[in-house]
């Protein structure tokens, strides 16, 4: 059974499989929620390896799927079907069975660059309903959620808790974890932060180490997780910051 609790306020599973059915329950509960009250719901999902299986078991999940958009938290600067394409990681593992009568909306577009297309991106996101209703989320060993990455290009804007701008572009630093994909698009703080279920996903002792040095004392563009935890710290969010080892 997952427990919540110690001080890291880490909700702990025994395992990969238990933290992806457990949070396929609640994911899909929450969405046919929303389907049931608005009509529609918006589903907002990361790459990374951790969530494959949540999306697995939640594209079978029985709910009214063809009312559910999806959209990506962020885009590495390649094409569909390119190496590292997260819109293709969620075609191939969320948009399948019962979830392929969802509405997948990507973030890569024509532009050249990641900021060239954000005006692009801004007009598709006008075509979904916000709040978000869920968002899920990953961590990277060095504190980045969605393409927070430390230090990066764009960061500033991203993380602007007043902005209006619901993407930004980010040019990532070059390190292990951000490999050759540099120029990544992302959402924003206020999108992500205002969602009706907000879930991180992580996986191994190094990423709860992370996670606790991040609740910690420190600049947020040494870990940029931190501008989530910090508005939850202010003002409770819904907030899911899900671990198994
Ligand atoms: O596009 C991505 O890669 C993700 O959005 C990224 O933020 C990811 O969630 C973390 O890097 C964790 O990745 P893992 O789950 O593979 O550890």
């Amino acid at each position: 059974m997952a427990h919540e609790g110690g001080d890291t306020g880490l909700i702990t599973f025994p395992g990969e499989a238990a933290m992806a059915a457990r949070l396929a329950d609640l994911i899909a509960a929450q969405l046919a929620a929303a389907v049931e009250d608005k009509g529609r719901a918006s589903f907002a999902v990361s790459g990374g390896s951790t969530p494959k299986l949540l999306y697995q078991h939640l594209s079978q999940r029985d709910l009214n799927w063809s009312k559910v958009d999806v959209v990506l938290v962020d885009e590495r600067w390649v094409d569909p079907g390119e190496e590292g394409s997260n819109e293709t990681f969620i075609a191939e593992n969320l948009m399948q069975d019962r979830a392929a009568a969802a509405r997948l909306t990507g973030m890569k577009n024509k532009a050249a660059t990641p900021a060239e297309g954000l005006a692009t991106m801004e007009a598709c996101l006008s075509g979904i309903s916000f709040p978000l209703d869920v968002t899920v989320l990953g961590m990277g060993g060095d504190g980045h959620t969605a393409s927070w990455f430390p230090h990066a290009e764009g960061l500033d804007a991203a993380l602007d808790p007043e902005g209006s701008d619901r993407a930004a572009a980010i040019t990532a630093t070059r390190s292990e974890v951000t490999g050759k994909f540099l120029q990544r698009m992302t959402l924003t703080l206020p999108p992500v932060a205002e969602s009706g279920l907000i879930v991180l996903m992580m996986k191994g002792e190094g990423k709860r180490e992370a996670y606790e040095k991040a609740q910690g004392e420190g600049a947020v563009a040494d870990m940029p997780v931190r501008a989530l935890l910090r508005v939850h710290e202010s003002r409770s969010l819904p907030f899911w910051p899900c671990w198994t080892a």
